[in-house]
């Protein structure tokens, strides 16, 4: 028996729009970020893959886009489980910098390490600085520290547990799980259930506000690749993504 995930990144967010590094800071959804998350949602519908069940991350870009597309798919009503395992990567002292200026000053090289690199974090933030969610009520509950940077690696050792424990469940109990996170959370995500090598998952990148589907074995395994409901999007909105600060 198989069943049936759904992996959607969040819309398009003000920081997006900016070409800012994210991560845990807690932007909005812009006009155009708010059409995805519904397009995503009526997709779903149109496809008969309704969700029984959501998990998102702490994020409100995030929550937005559930939101919105569970009102697009008639399905607002389901349980929703919120975690910070499903947050973005923590971008460490790159979270409000401007893409482009930060390509431009450390060079290609250090730039692509930093945002694609698998074990490479990039320095950690200073609690003092004002993109620091050092003091940040909601993650009051996470054992020990909350990060101050993280690298991919560090993502697929606090989201894998999560998936295991959570998600895996509540797909073997029948039920078709919707996860809405972000770029690099879900490509930590992917990876693990792919099996994507360290080296090759550098090139993956996902799309915003794109419904990309697995079909899970029982042992949480995948039946195969993740499939896009609308693949011709979302290779644009991918390619778009890996061109970021160019
Ligand atoms: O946190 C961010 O800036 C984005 O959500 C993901 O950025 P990236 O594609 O540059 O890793």
């Amino acid at each position: 028996m198989t069943n049936t995930l759904i992996l959607l990144r969040h819309g398009q967010s003000e920081w997006n729009e900016k070409n800012l590094f994210t991560g845990w800071v807690d932007v909005r959804l812009t006009e155009r970020g708010r059409g995805e998350a519904a397009a995503a949602g009526t997709l779903l519908a149109e496809s008969g893959m309704l969700p029984d069940v959501l998990f998102t991350s702490l994020l409100s870009r995030a929550i937005q886009t559930s939101n919105l597309a569970l009102e697009a798919a008639d399905r607002m009503w389901i349980p929703v489980e919120r975690s910070w395992r499903l947050n973005e990567r923590h971008y460490g002292a790159l979270q409000g910098l401007d893409k482009a200026e930060t390509l431009q000053k450390y060079g290609e090289e250090q730039f692509m390490e930093w945002r694609r690199s698998y074990n490479t974090p990039p320095p950690a933030l200073d609690d003092s600085n004002e993109w620091s969610q050092a003091n940040d009520p909601r993650y009051a509950g996470i054992d020990g520290d909350a990060p101050r940077t993280e690298c991919l690696s560090d993502v697929v050792t606090r989201l894998v547990p999560y998936w295991e424990s959570a998600i895996l469940p509540e797909l073997n109990s029948g039920k078709t799980v919707l996860v809405t996170a972000h770029g690099n959370s879900l490509r930590a995500l992917v990876k693990h259930l792919e099996g994507i090598s360290d080296e090759d998952i550098a090139a993956l990148n996902i799309p915003t506000g794109m419904p990309l589907v697995y079909e899970i074995n029982e042992d949480g395994t995948p039946t195969g690749a993740g499939r896009y409901l609308d693949p011709e999007a979302a290779a644009a909105g991918a390619a778009a993504v890996a061109a970021q600060g160019k």
